[in-house]
């Protein structure tokens, strides 16, 4: 198979952790005989010095003729402590959620055996955990109007969601149920938005057709109590933007790190592929950032292009770096590995498992197929 990849290294620790990726997928070429074709574009900070957007039209092309963009990350402390910049590195990612029509972003939370001592939560209580969220990407407050009143006193952004906006995931989300434990958690604040009454309504609806799945519903409070005092009783969880934006990185706590998570964010014509962390920018230039999010964003890339075989051998590889502790230092504060070792591990024991592919009852624990 040939695929057009649009690499978009972004700012901070993007291009960092991106190149780690992109080892992986050539170890991918060669051992199985794949071809991807590479072209990189700015976006983010770095796109802002050089032309003055953080989306240029030149990387919105590309990425619109790729079959996929892989994403590093976006944001620079220069803005992000300046409230009264005008162009800022964040709107170019949104830009480009909307303008690829990117209405779903999938984001698998694990707890992976070799880390249970990671996380700061019980290993009773995180053992075994193996949910997903579907975040709504394009809708809602980020993308409501803005509004700031002449003296700068008052400011409000709007959330708006249209029934179909909600549909479209709620289909996806209750796919995936269905293949996996059959459960769906809607979160969302009912008991006080209109917004998210409309949420209830509409895939209440929707579960009629998806009688195998149990449809239950959370506040979004009470959601964000229960990620960690009990995440095993999480199979698929749907939500709005904000909310999925805010409770996945909770839900990173559970693995260990959130140099771990990766997402794929898909729509009807295009897919992209990131981690769920920002830029880091503490860690730009250090090689310390973990970059097992963006590889294992690409065996979320394969998997989506039915790569299978592909993707179970990168996952694999992780699944060996981590039982091994060839880690940085998030997961290993004594690591002597940089983002760059790890990388090169990884993508060095992408092997060929053709005959041996046991996809099913491997010993690896990175969890099943996520992408439906
Ligand atoms: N998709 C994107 O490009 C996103 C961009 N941002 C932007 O990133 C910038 C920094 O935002 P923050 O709130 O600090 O979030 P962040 O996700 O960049 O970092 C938060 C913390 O997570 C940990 N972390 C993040 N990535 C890691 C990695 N690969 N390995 C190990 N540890 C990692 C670090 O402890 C870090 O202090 C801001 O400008 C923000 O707007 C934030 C989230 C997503
Ligand atoms: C620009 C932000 C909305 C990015 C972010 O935090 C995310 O998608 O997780
Ligand atoms: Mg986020």
């Amino acid at each position: 198979m040939t695929l057009k990849i649009a690499l978009l290294p972004g700012d901070g620790v993007g291009p960092e952790v991106l190149a780690q990726a992109v080892k992986c997928l050539k170890a991918v070429e060669e051992t199985f005989n794949q071809h991807f074709i590479f072209k990189e574009a700015p976006v983010g900070a770095i796109a802002i010095e050089k032309t003055g957007t953080p989306l240029p039209d030149a990387t919105l092309t590309l990425c619109k003729e790729s079959d996929a963009v892989l994403f590093g990350a976006i944001g620079d402390p220069k803005y992000d402590n300046d409230p009264d910049a005008k162009v800022r590195p964040e709107q170019g990612l949104l830009q480009l959620r909307k303008e690829l029509g990117l209405f779903a972003n999938i984001r698998p939370v694990l707890s992976h055996p070799t880390l249970l001592d990671k996380s700061p939560l019980k290993k009773k209580v995180i053992n075994g955990t193996d949910f997903v969220i579907y975040r709504e990407l394009t809708g809602g407050i980020y993308f409501g109007e803005k509004k700031l009143n002449p003296e700068g006193t008052v400011a409000s952004d709007l959330c708006e969601y249209s029934e179909n906006e909600i549909s479209r995931i709620a289909h996806l989300a209750f796919k995936a149920a269905k293949g996996r434990k059959k459960k769906l958690t809607l979160v969302d604040k009912a008991n006080v938005l209109e917004s998210s009454r409309l949420w209830r309504k509409v895939v209440t609806k929707i579960g009629e057709s998806y009688p195998e799945v149990a449809l239950d519903f959370l506040f979004v409070d009470n959601a964000a109590m229960q990620i960690i005092l009990n995440p095993k009783q999480f199979d698929v969880i749907l939500t709005e933007n904000m909310f999925g934006d805010i409770i996945s990185d909770e839900g990173s706590v559970i693995g260990g790190s959130i140099g771990l998570l990766a997402s794929a964010s898909v729509g009807e014509e295009n897919a992209l592929f990131e981690p769920i962390h920002g830029s880091y920018p503490q860690a730009k230039g250090k090689d310390i950032a973990n970059p097992i999010a963006s590889i294992l964003s690409v065996a979320m890339l394969l998997e989506h292009f039915g790569l299978a075989e592909e993707a179970w051998a990168v996952k694999k590889a992780v699944d060996k770096s981590l039982k091994k502790g060839i880690v940085t230092p998030d997961l290993n504060e004594n690591s002597q590995y940089g983002t760059n070792q790890v990388g090169d591990f990884i993508a060095h024991n992408i092997v060929d498992i053709e005959d041996d592919f046991r996809m099913n009852d491997e010993n690896i624990d990175l969890g099943k197929s996520t992408i439906i």
